[in-house]
Formats: C-alpha cells, structure tokens, sequence
C-alpha cells in the first residue's frame, strides 16, 4: 500500500559535505499494520517517515501509495493525498494559539457537525483532556498539547498515520495512554511510529531497526507471528 524503492535522500546537495539522511531504502508497508521505526539519534528514522509521506522528496528512488508513484504527482495532489489520507503528529504539536483546543482538534475536518465535535470531545476525553477542551494551547503543558495533536490526527479517520517521536514530551504512563488511543482509535489506518524507545511499540506488528540511513533489520514482532500462524491453521 506505501512503499519506497531504492530510495535515498542527500542533505546539503550543493555543499562539499553531504550527509546520506537515507541510503537505498526497501519497504513495504501493509494495509491496517501497526509498524514502529527504532533508531539512535540521527539514524535517519525522521526523514524515512517524511520521504514515506511525501513531506520530503527523496534525492533517488520513489515512494508509491496506493500503487501511485509520489514524484509523478502535482504539488496539489500530494497536499490533497495528506489532507484526507494521511493523519501527522510530530515532535512539535503546532497548536493554532488562537483556536481553542477542541477548535484546534476540528481543523483538519473544517467541520463543526455534530459527529465530528462528539468524535473530538470523546477522543479528547479519551486522552484525559475533558476538563481542556476550550481552553486556548497557551494554558496547557507541552504534554497536553501533545496529546491535543493526538486527536487532531485521528479526527479525520486517516488511513495512514504517521507518528514522530510523540511520546518525547509524555511521562511514562501518558505516553503508554497515548499509544492506547493511538491505537484504539485507529479504526484500521495503518500506524507508523518513530522512536528511540522501543517501550512504546508494544504491539506493533514490525519494528523497522535503522542505523545510519540503512535499514538493519525488519523485527517481526511476536503480534505478527501470532497472525501468520493463525492465517496458517484457518488456510490448512
Ligand atoms: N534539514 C537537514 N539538513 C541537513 N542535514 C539534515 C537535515 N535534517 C536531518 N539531517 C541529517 O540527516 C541525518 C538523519 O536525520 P534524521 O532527523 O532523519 O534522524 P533521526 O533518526 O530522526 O534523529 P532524531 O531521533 O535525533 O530526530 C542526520 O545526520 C541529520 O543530522
């Protein structure tokens, strides 16, 4: 469903030094799969999940979704595919200051109907925001405000959801929480997570090890066994 092919991505193109953020990347990524990206700092997990979601444009290679190669799409294309397809939470919420938290939670829906204001209240509540809801991001921790950016990405039931250090900001157990709505409200879209912290992976079908712009290993979690081997019984 979203892969790339033989894919690299150089910084600093035009300078003497060039840094290989990735390097001759293969990946497939299945429908409904939960996957975690696990690297040390500057390992290039980062600009694997923006070259996947098209945020980055990949130096060689291509990324295709939904069997559509992404460097043969017009700008607005692309930026139509991320309005309704892909749901994003990155290290830095980028809360509206204006808007009030569950006004922040309805931009990507631009919609004030009854579903989606009942979608974002139950998904703030959910990450133990109840009591936040019309407040304005300024009153709230960089915690909160992650876990606002949480539900502002699930609002619009996305297939894909990508997932940037999320958790950074989080003590341990709302990072835990997080993850659990995370995935309780995925309602199917594929989940990718990046991280440094494979404690909250828990429940990710692959993790995806990258070091140095290579991918090391694709882990298949005991989750994934479990699948194949169910698949296996009902096939037999
Ligand atoms: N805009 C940029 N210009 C130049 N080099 C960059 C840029 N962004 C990232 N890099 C470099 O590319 C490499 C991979 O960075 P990337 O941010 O993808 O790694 P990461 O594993 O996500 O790191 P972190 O966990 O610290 O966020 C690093 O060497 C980094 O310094």
């Amino acid at each position: 469903m979203l892969s790339i092919k033989n894919g690299s991505l150089i910084y600093d193109l035009k300078k003497d030094t060039k840094t290989y953020a990735l390097k001759n990347i293969n990946l497939t990524l299945e429908e409904q799969k939960f996957y975690g990206i696990l690297g040390p700092s500057g390992s290039g997990k980062s600009s694997l999940l923006y070259a996947l979601s098209s945020l980055k444009k990949l130096t060689k290679g291509d990324v295709s979704y939904k069997k559509e190669q992404l460097s043969k799409l017009g700008d607005e294309k692309l930026a139509s595919i991320r309005k309704t397809d892909f749901g994003f939470i990155f290290q830095k919420h980028f809360l509206i200051s204006y808007l009030t938290i569950l006004e922040n939670v309805l931009v990507p829906v631009n919609s004030t109907s009854k579903y989606y204001k009942n979608r974002a209240k139950e998904l703030l509540s959910e990450l133990g925001l109840e009591h936040q809801m019309n407040k304005k991001p300024y009153q709230l921790s960089g915690g909160q405000c992650q876990r606002v950016a949480i539900a502002r990405a699930l609002i619009n039931e996305p297939n894909v959801i990508f997932a940037d250090e999320i958790t950074a900001s989080l003590d341990h157990k709302s990072a835990e929480n997080a993850m659990k709505v995370l995935q309780k409200y995925r309602n199917g879209a594929t989940l990718i997570v990046v991280t440094h912290d494979p404690s909250i992976l828990k429940g990710a079908d692959e993790i995806i090890h990258i070091w140095d712009g290579e991918i090391k290993d694709i882990e298949m979690t005991l989750q994934a066994s479990k699948h194949f081997s169910e698949r296996g019984q009902h096939q037999s």
